[in-house]
């Protein structure tokens, strides 16, 4: 059964402090248990809330972390449009700036050769997925980090969108996204509901409906609904105007 925690802060800066916290000790626990830490970033606003104080930790030993990304645009990997670019501008370049980088081999993006044929892409990041989790079952994150659309999409799983029926791949292609650019390669829900940790990011007035009609109506339309891992926990980490819908009941203080 699913269990799921609420936090709401005062400010955007509060959420970035609170995040750096909750995956240092997300990152430790995975490292002391075995070794590494698997992490799967959003794009969009995420990057640049998540990393803001992370960055900077410490405690975070970033040498035993794979990253791979939630969902990604079929785009160059210098384009603006590209999920890595944040990634990389707000923690990957910080990093290797400051000496702490993660090694190459372990930012699994996608195959900038691959970015004209979504299926060919997709297929490729899923055999990568494979090298480091094994299978067959799909890959147990020890966390992933997701944003929500104004429309409840989470990763590149829209509503009413078939790809939200996908049971057998790790990683789909979509090629007609309602959201600019229509290419893509996203995590399917199998994958997603497999990690221990899942922790949505949101902020803003825009998205309160969204985070009350997700959190509390689980409205079964919206993609971001559907995120319930059996034997994992769901944290959302919103700013008070994405909270302000939810009762107080809903929302806990945060602690690790
Ligand atoms: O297109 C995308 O949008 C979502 C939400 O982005 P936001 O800017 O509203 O936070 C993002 O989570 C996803 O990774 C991205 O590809």
């Amino acid at each position: 059964m699913s269990q799921t925690k609420v936090f709401s802060f005062a400010s955007g800066d509060d959420i970035s402090r609170a995040l750096s916290e909750f995956i240092a000790q997300a990152s430790g626990e995975a490292i002391a248990r075995s070794g590494r830490f698997t992490v799967a970033f959003s794009g969009g606003s995420l990057p640049a809330t998540v990393c803001r104080f992370l960055k900077d930790n410490p405690a975070v030993d970033f040498a035993k972390w794979h990253v791979f990304w939630a969902d990604e645009r079929c785009v160059p990997l210098a384009d603006s449009e590209s999920n890595f670019g944040l990634v990389e501008s707000e923690l990957l370049g910080p990093l290797a700036r400051a000496g702490r980088a993660i090694p190459d081999g372990q930012v699994v993006r996608i195959s900038e050769a691959l970015i004209h044929n979504s299926a060919a892409a997709a297929a490729d990041y899923q055999a990568r997925m494979e090298q480091l989790f094994g299978g067959p079952l799909p890959p147990a994150f020890d966390c992933i980090l997701l944003g929500i659309g104004p429309d409840g999409h989470t990763c590149s799983l829209f509503p009413g969108h078939p790809l939200l029926e996908e049971r057998a791949a790790w990683v789909a292609p979509i090629d007609d996204s309602p959201k600019p650019p229509p290419s893509r390669i996203t995590l399917t829900l199998p994958v997603v509901n497999r990690a221990a940790r899942i922790a949505f990011v949101a902020s803003g007035a825009g998205k309160r409906d969204m985070v009350r009609r997700i959190v509390e109506a689980r409205d079964a339309a919206l993609p971001a609904a559907h995120v319930a891992p059996p034997s994992g926990t769901v944290y959302w980490f919103l700013d008070s105007a994405a909270a302000q819908d939810l009762s107080a009941a809903t929302t806990s203080r945060f602690s690790l």
